[in-house]
């Protein structure tokens, strides 16, 4: 099997491929002798029609002068030479490339390559390539009738929204561009800078933003796609008829075919077609202008950039296990280098050693003649929409992956045409190319991951196939794993630790032994993989999992009331994206990136976001929705309780998730129905009002979301936490006074709701008086605890008295206990289901009000660090009545993953008769011998835990604990550790 170079064009296309090619060679032959200069080196003229200088004469420049003469247009000629064409040619033809003669006679005499633009033929701006105007009717331009008509399906009415989303974005004036650029140069970056607090900063965000523009032409057209289907009907594929005349098949019986088609060195491609001059060099696209710009960067005088990037590099090393960033980011340091990266480089900067990502001033470093252009996230656009629409003339079984790069099912096509694939996709290629002047390779293979591996021996500018008669297993060993799909910088570090790093590597080994690294899934598709084995499907109608917007740069605040005003644009801005996407939300994710403590002040990129810890907080809601006021409402409601200081955020990001299709009819809500029944079997309990009723939310908040506490307890925990929060607070706030900020009663602006630490009266008012008069014995008695710990004197024992103790896991066993029957979750009677709703409910219980496993969290993480180890000791404590459950085992029974969601879901500190009882039970698992289910019960309990909130540390110190407690079990009666492969993710508690 060997790289099919062919073009694809068959019986009668060989032929004038082949006299092309051809006469290339001879005029490149025949120009060796008389060469004078290089001028025209990496440049292709064709001349159309009559010229002055002639034809002739033209050939005979390029000739002396080491360029390229074509006596035939080809998709990778650079320009046609032309005075003019006539209409009915120029339909067909790509304008960007029409130029007058004039060009290379003054090329000729200037000694050097001008800029081709103001020689343009074609063009009604002619210092620029001509653009296409999508959304623009034919008539609003006096040239249209000489311009290509769109690529673009204008069927498509969504897709405007998306297309007029980015044509603004990428509209910015040149001088706003400099702006932007100028914010990493600048000398002086307090005049110019544009920071998260200026009204219009969002906006020139995300003009700028490469990242997003990637993110939403990639979310644009896996919605493209869908849309197309739909349109589609029984149209068919008229187009598949130009195809009846290529090589036919020589393949007998059906073989599937997946074609994998990705643009060569995209952005680079696309920003050479306005810079012909630099075709053949070292270039790369960044937003630093390169030269000096890019090798002496003012730095800020408190900026220590040695220091950032060594933390930067340590946390890429330490807790991502991704050796290959740290790296990156130590090849830094140097002062005045440029951090800005390389989005994409030619291949010829590939062969000195410069890769996507790269940091510009590192690049410089390795290939000091590399050439930098800016974006054109207008012309990224337009070549993805043509590459998507050649690409769906033939067929629409098409998985979108992003702008430049997708999987297409060709086995039905093959079929139906009989015809050779790989003449097919040299067809598509070609047309690609032709369409758009940007080269593309194809792999093709019989699933995902082998078409994927294909085109990297395809690139650049190729196409490969790997035979189905080809020794895969052969070919598949020396591919390192890191490139396998779903094996991130994490993974790969585990299977390194045991000796693995390539698919042959893993071939060696048993299953058996995969799965005890990785879990049974993950091993099997792994263990597939490697072996050239890929079962998923291809996904043709991507629905929108999740919709974002977030900034990261320029983030910048003094007060809340700034804070505020950038997250009702952000959450504006979020949801103009929903509702194009139209999709609604249930679940409002605020991410916020906070300073590190360790972290200077000062980042070395200006107004970048330097090291930081990040915070997720979710709201669940009940029904879902794309009102912005209700959206927005949330997020200030998340930020607020994050007590976060303004002048510590570095980025702030809303992710919605949990979409549902606006034109879905909502099927009756089992939920709301648990939730109803839930309600009318406490009626004996105390009915608390939702803490928390948000500012900017115009709508009043429906009944049912109003928060029925389960226990006393949870009161109890909210109140007194809240106010051992506050003691704590302004105990850390003298020692570290821009750190633990309370936006309570920190500003007189909206986000401030409740008086600092003291507890809510209406709240307190409501309680039974039982309750109340433990909330303020409880919050006097914290408070002098809190006194006494100023003073030095651990209240590491008053304090664990004072935790709740949730009732012991025993109680779990009586199905009394449970709030549930299984009567109240119809109609899904399975045991799984039942789970998954109590789970829910109680999260959303906590969401929506209460929020007890928070607060108590919240209390614990704010002790002092000293008062932990008293914390284990109190849940790992013997318990002299340890519940006495002898057989069955009850992590041997069908539905133990019940009992531990319900136990790890309910209560916020695991009681010590509980942990007990766990401990005894997996002893007994040891004992038998059992490390399978010993194994799936510790990675069922990790996730568990490490799926509540991230500062649930007592449940983490558990888990801890009684993973150590196995291994010395392990040891003792087994002679060897146990591998678990999931490890509790808390940088508080755990390191
Ligand atoms: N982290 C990333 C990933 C991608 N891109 C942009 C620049 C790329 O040109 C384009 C396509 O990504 P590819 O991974 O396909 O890379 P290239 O097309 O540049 O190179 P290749 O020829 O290897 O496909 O997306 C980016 O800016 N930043
Ligand atoms: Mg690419």
């Amino acid at each position: 099997m060997a790289r099919d170079e062919h073009n694809g064009f068959g019986d009668w296309g060989g032929y004038f491929e082949a006299k092309k090619s051809k006469l290339e060679e001879q005029f490149t032959a025949a120009s060796d002798p008389f060469r004078k200069s290089n001028l025209f080196a990496g440049i292709s003229i064709f001349v159309n029609g009559r010229t002055n200088p002639s034809a002739d004469e033209l050939k005979r420049i390029m000739m002396v002068h080491g360029g390229t003469y074509h006596h035939y247009e080809r998709p990778h000629t650079t320009f046609t030479i032309a005075t003019n064409v006539p209409d009915v040619k120029v339909r067909n033809m790509n304008l960007s490339k029409f130029i007058s003669a004039q060009w290379v006679v003054d090329c000729l005499e200037n000694e050097k390559i001008l800029d081709y633009k103001p020689y343009l033929l074609y063009t009604n701006q002619k210092t620029s390539q001509p653009r296409l105007n999508f959304g623009k009717s034919k008539n609003d331009s006096n040239n249209d009738s000489k311009l290509e008509e769109p690529p673009l399906k204008k069927s498509d009415s969504n897709l405007d929204g998306i297309l007029k989303e980015l044509q603004q974005a990428v509209a910015a004036s040149p001088e706003k561009e400099a702006k932007i650029t100028n914010l990493s140069t600048t000398s002086n970056p307090s005049h110019n800078a544009m920071s998260a607090v200026d009204p219009g900063f969002l906006t020139e965000f995300y003009k700028n933003s490469r990242l997003h523009h990637i993110a939403t032409l990639g979310a644009g057209f896996k919605q493209y796609v869908c849309e197309l289907r739909q349109a589609q009907g029984s149209k068919g594929f008229p187009k598949r008829q130009d195809l009846k005349t290529l090589t036919k098949s020589t393949q007998i019986g059906s073989v599937r075919y997946v074609m994998h088609i990705d643009m060569d060195c995209f952005f680079v491609s696309v920003g050479l077609r306005s810079h012909p001059e630099l075709r053949g060099l070292p270039v790369a696209v960044t937003h630093s202008k390169g030269g000096s710009a890019a090798t002496d960067v003012p730095v800020h005088p408190q900026a220590d950039r040695e220091a950032e990037l060594e933390l930067f590099a340590q946390r890429f090393e330490h807790h991502l296990h991704d050796n290959i960033k740290a790296d990156k980011v130590r090849s830094g340091f140097d002062k005045k280098m440029s951090l800005s990266e390389i989005a994409s480089c030619s291949y010829e900067a590939r062969k000195k050693g410069i890769r996507n990502g790269m940091f510009v001033g590192q690049a410089l470093k390795m290939c000091p003649e590399l050439k930098t252009i800016p974006y054109d996230f207008e012309g990224y656009k337009e070549v993805a929409f043509t590459l998507y629409n050649t690409v769906s003339q033939y067929t629409l079984n098409i998985e979108a992956v992003s702008c430049d790069e997708m999987f297409v099912e060709l086995t039905d096509l093959v079929d139906d045409l009989k015809v050779d694939v790989m003449a097919f996709v040299g067809y598509l290629r070609q047309e690609v190319h032709a369409k758009t002047g940007c080269p593309c390779s194809a792999g093709v293979g019989s699933n995902k991951l082998l078409a994927r591996m294909a085109t990297k021996e395809a690139k650049p500018n190729g196409q490969y196939l790997l035979d189905h008669d080809q020794d895969l297993l052969a070919y598949m060993a020396p591919t390192p794993l890191e490139s396998l799909p779903g094996v991130g910088s994490s993974m790969s570090y585990k299977l390194s630790q045991v000796g693995l790093s390539s698919c042959g590597d893993v071939q060696k080994i048993t299953l058996e032994k995969l799965e005890s690294v990785l879990g049974k899934k993950q091993a099997q598709t792994l263990y597939q993989n490697c072996q050239g084995v890929d079962t998923r499907p291809l996904n043709y109608e991507q629905q929108r999992k999740q919709v974002s917007a977030e900034a990261n740069y320029g983030i910048r605040f003094s007060k809340p009331i700034e804070v505020e005003n950038f997250l009702r644009q952000l959450g504006a801005e979020v949801t103009t994206r929903l509702i194009d996407a139209k999709r609604r939300t249930k679940s409002i994710n605020l991410k916020v990136m906070v300073r590190a403590a360790e972290a200077p002040v000062e980042t070395s990129k200006f107004m970048g976001h330097g090291v930081c810890d990040v915070i997720n907080k979710s709201s669940i809601l009940k029904h879902s929705t794309d009102d912005v006021n209700v959206i927005t409402s949330h997020v200030l409601k998340l930020m607020r309780e994050a007590h976060l200081p303004p002048n510590e955020l570095r980025g702030i990001g809303i992710h919605l998730s949990k979409l549902e299709d606006v034109n879905v009819v909502r099927k009756e809500n089992i939920l709301k129905k648990m939730f109803v029944k839930i309600t009318e079997k406490k009626k004996d309990q105390t009915t608390v009002e939702p803490q928390e009723v948000p500012a900017t939310n115009s709508k009043p908040i429906p009944e049912e979301t109003k928060v029925k506490p389960k226990e006393k307890t949870n009161v109890l925990s909210m109140l007194t936490a809240a106010a051992g929060r506050k003691s704590l607070n302004e105990d850390k706030v003298r020692n570290e006074p821009s750190r633990n900020y309370d936006f309570f009663g920190a500003d007189e602006s909206s986000l401030v709701s409740a008086s600092a630490g003291q507890f809510d009266p209406d709240i307190l008012a409501q309680l039974p008086d039982d309750i109340r008069r433990e909330v303020l014995t409880f919050k006097e008695e914290y408070l002098r605890i809190s006194e006494n710990d100023e003073t030095g004197r651990s209240p590491s024992k008053k304090l664990c008295t004072r935790i709740p103790s949730p009732p012991p896991l025993a109680l779990a066993f009586s199905p009394s206990s449970s709030p549930l029957n299984e009567s109240d979750l119809q109609p899904s009677t399975s045991k799984a289901a039942i789970a998954r709703l109590e789970k829910r409910a109680t999260r959303k219980e906590y969401e929506l009000g209460c929020r007890s496993d928070q607060i108590v969290s919240d209390y614990i993480e704010e002790l002092p660090k000293h008062i932990h180890p008293a914390l284990l000791d109190y849940i790992s404590r013997p318990v002299e009545e340890v519940p006495c459950i002898e057989e069955p085992n009850f992590l041997l029974q069908l539905d133990y993953k019940n009992l531990l969601n319900e136990w790890v879901t309910k209560e916020e500190v695991p009681a010590p008769a509980d942990v007990n009882l766990m401990h005894g039970q997996i002893y007994k698992l040891v004992k038998a011998d059992k490390m399978s289910q010993i194994y799936d019960v510790m990675k069922y309990l990790c996730r568990l835990i490490n799926s509540k909130r991230s500062n649930s540390c007592p449940w983490h110190m558990a888990y801890n604990h009684l993973e150590s407690d196995i291994q010395k079990k392990m040891i003792e009666l087994q002679g060897y550790n146990m591998h678990f492969t999931e490890t509790i993710r808390c940088y508080k508690c755990v390191g």
